[in-house]
């Protein structure tokens, strides 16, 4: 099932996947499990800080230390580099927590020690972190590329048809920087719920291929496709023109 949540303003965007992600939160802890959720990079860190941090309400009701925080992709290089998708969160989550003292969650990074300028270890660093992810997420945050793509699978890249790995390699990611890890569809279909977040009028022209061809092979067609709850919070822009029936969450 697909459902699509449009707002006017960013502000509410974050705010109605913030009141989403704890919803989620509250069902896993009341499972008695930790909350395993998986975010994403790219404009998502802003949406997180937005949403969870800077809103006093939300803030409130995120109980961080029963986190479990996995990425859906990340590029290979150092944790603290400017295009690391844990330094992302990290600077627009993490270090807010820290200023507050909140406890923090528990979140899960490739292991940097295995980096390798030359690439040779990117396969192990993608089987080392195969093996920290739990059997299912509680939920996994996604962002949509201008192109369709999604965690770091690319439109017509192999990776879509892996079907053994839980998290691959690619050393040619068409969008810089080349060396990633990323989810394939294995874990993303054997997660309990998903979301993604899309903003913006240079989104229009993707969603319009996503929800209008029946068969547009993009990767985020493929997640809508899949067995999972799929759940789109965007912003009016990124869906002038579409024909989906938005709603309010
Ligand atoms: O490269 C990436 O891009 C996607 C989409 O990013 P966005 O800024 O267009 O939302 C992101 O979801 C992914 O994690 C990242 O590595």
């Amino acid at each position: 099932m697909v459902s699509v949540h449009s707002y006017a303003n960013s502000r509410d965007v974050a705010d109605a996947v913030a009141r989403y992600v704890i919803k989620h939160q509250n069902d896993a802890l009341e499972k008695g499990h930790k909350f395993k959720i998986a975010i994403s990079g790219g404009s998502l860190g802003k949406v997180l800080n937005e949403g969870l941090i800077a809103n006093k309400e939300n803030f409130a009701n995120v109980k961080w230390s029963n986190w479990e925080v996995y990425f859906s992709d990340e590029r290979l290089v150092p944790l603290n580099h400017e295009d690391s998708n844990y330094g992302l969160f990290n600077e627009m989550v993490l270090k807010s927590l820290r200023q507050r003292s909140v406890e923090l969650p528990k979140v899960i990074t490739i292991d940097e020690s295995l980096l390798a300028a030359d690439g040779s270890t990117d396969d192990k660093i993608a089987s080392d972190y195969e093996a920290k992810l739990p059997e299912s997420l509680d939920l996994i945050l996604l962002g949509c590329g201008p192109d369709g793509h999604t965690c770091s699978l690319f439109p017509g890249h192999k990776l879509l048809s892996e079907k053994r790995r839980r998290i691959a390699f690619l050393q040619d990611s068409p969008k810089p920087p080349p060396r990633r890890v990323t989810f394939t569809f294995p874990v993303l279909f054997n997660s309990k719920n998903i979301a993604f977040v899309a903003e913006g009028a240079g989104k229009a022209a993707v969603l319009s291929q996503i929800f209008e061809e029946k068969d547009s092979g993009l990767p985020c067609e493929l997640v809508n496709k899949g067995p999972v709850p799929v759940t789109w919070f965007v912003n009016d822009p990124a869906i002038q023109g579409v024909p989906v029936a938005a709603t309010k969450y």
